[in-house]
């Protein structure tokens, strides 16, 4: 009689063909009806088979004699992965197996995945180990030589291809968050887990006493320094990881947002951490109204974000980019503009393209009235500084430690 496979596997084949077949990122999970705990596991399984794509197919190519469909492919591939990283052999293949059986489009490989499979099972993990490092999708690898260099991107490519650990940001004290979830306080204030498992069910999550976060992306709102009862706009906000730190700073936040969606993310954590923030749905490029301090994390390519978003080059191939910049420079213009005499903004993309960083803080060097001020904050280090006033953080720095998210901030002033 056959089995049924489990629900989270079955889950993460069909998102792995959403995104390798239709372009559609992981997070667009709409109208999924899954347990949570089968939602983060569907999740976690389909985020480590993109993680292991190319090494995936790599194994499986010899046992092929054409390539299968689309389907297929991802079962094999899903096998594969959970396979080589320590999946008991007998639940996987059988799992993978009855999946096939279930899909119209597959039922008919499910002999030949078996097969496939059980050779992979006997001596896949041993030639796992010995595959060369995934590189980066040529249309990013090669402005990133061009910006840092062929080891700078080796050195990059070698952290986006481990899974990442799980960064949280305190709502209060972060050394006792720390201790209390056995994680390492890092420099900059971020606590650590190196084995996380499901998120909403770590102790605090229910409290809301912490928010996931990563540790490059905490440091945009410090770079503001003391917003204590300032009046901040969050111009980009959602989901809010960067609201909710300037609201537990004790700043009046306003977060804006274009998407009123992603807005509600922002209602959800405030609710969870029980912070207060006044949120507003609209274009930042019409926004009116005159604030102590600005926090801009700019709508970007998001490539520092690979590791944790593997789907992110299966979604688009850089063709967005230049409109990005060109909106990413209209934000800021903007955005100085609604600095009162003195105030403070900071600029912030999570790409790892000069274009969307450096250079735009390059531009400002003719306009009058704007100063770069040197970011201060505890736990910079002074490699992370970039020549022009900011900081440059890529996925290789803290590599022993498990690297962090690559992001591009600077601090400028008003007047
Ligand atoms: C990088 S994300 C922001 C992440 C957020 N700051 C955080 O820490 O959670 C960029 C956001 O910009 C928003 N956005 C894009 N264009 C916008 C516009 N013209 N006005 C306001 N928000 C915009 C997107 O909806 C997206 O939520």
């Amino acid at each position: 009689m056959p089995v049924s496979p489990s629900p989270a596997r079955q889950a993460a084949v069909d998102l792995l063909t959403q995104v390798l077949g239709e372009g559609r990122p992981l997070s667009d999970m709409a109208g999924r009806a899954l347990a949570p705990a089968d939602r983060a596991a569907a999740l976690r399984l389909a985020t480590e088979t993109l993680r292991g794509l190319e090494r995936a197919d790599r194994l499986l190519k010899p046992h092929l004699r054409k390539r299968p469909a689309l389907r297929v492919m991802n079962i094999l591939r899903l096998g594969t992965v959970e396979l080589c990283s320590g999946g008991a052999a007998h639940g996987v293949v059988s799992d993978c197996v009855e999946i096939a059986a279930a899909g119209k489009r597959s039922a008919g490989a499910k002999g030949m995945i078996n097969a496939v499979l059980r050779k992979i099972a006997a001596d896949g993990p041993a030639a796992w180990a010995k595959l060369r490092v995934p590189r980066l999708p040529r249309w990013l690898r090669d402005p990133l030589v061009a910006a840092w260099g062929a080891p700078g991107v080796a050195a990059m490519e070698a952290v986006q291809f481990r899974a990442p650990p799980l960064d949280l940001t305190a709502k209060g004290d972060a050394a006792a968050l720390a201790e209390a979830l056995g994680g390492t306080l890092l420099p900059t204030g971020s606590v650590r887990l190196q084995e996380a498992g499901q998120v909403s069910a770590l102790p605090g999550y229910v409290d809301g006493t912490w928010w996931v976060q990563d540790a490059a992306a905490a440091l945009p709102a410090k770079l503001l320094g003391d917003v204590a009862g300032k009046s901040v706009l969050d111009m980009c906000a959602a989901p809010g990881g960067k609201t909710l730190q300037l609201a537990a700073a004790g700043a009046d936040v306003t977060a804006l947002d274009l998407s009123a969606t992603r807005l509600e993310r922002i209602r959800e954590n405030l609710g969870r951490t029980g912070l207060q923030a006044r949120l507003v749905a609209g274009d930042a490029l019409v926004h009116e109204g005159r604030y102590d301090a600005i926090l801009l994390d700019a709508p970007c390519s998001a490539t520092g974000t690979l590791r944790r978003h593997p789907d992110l080059p299966h979604a688009h191939q850089g063709e967005r980019i230049s409109g990005l910049i060109e909106l990413q420079g209209a934000l800021l213009d903007h955005a100085l503009g609604l600095l009162k005499p003195g105030g403070r903004l900071v600029f912030a993309t999570c790409s790892l393209l000069p274009d969307e960083g450096e250079c735009h803080i390059e531009a400002l060097d003719d306009r009058p009235g704007v100063t770069v001020l040197r970011p201060e904050a505890p736990g910079l280090e002074e490699g992370w500084r970039s020549e022009e006033g900011g900081l440059r953080l890529r996925p290789d720095f803290w590599a022993d430690a498990g690297g962090m998210d690559g992001f591009y901030m600077a601090v400028l002033q008003a007047g």
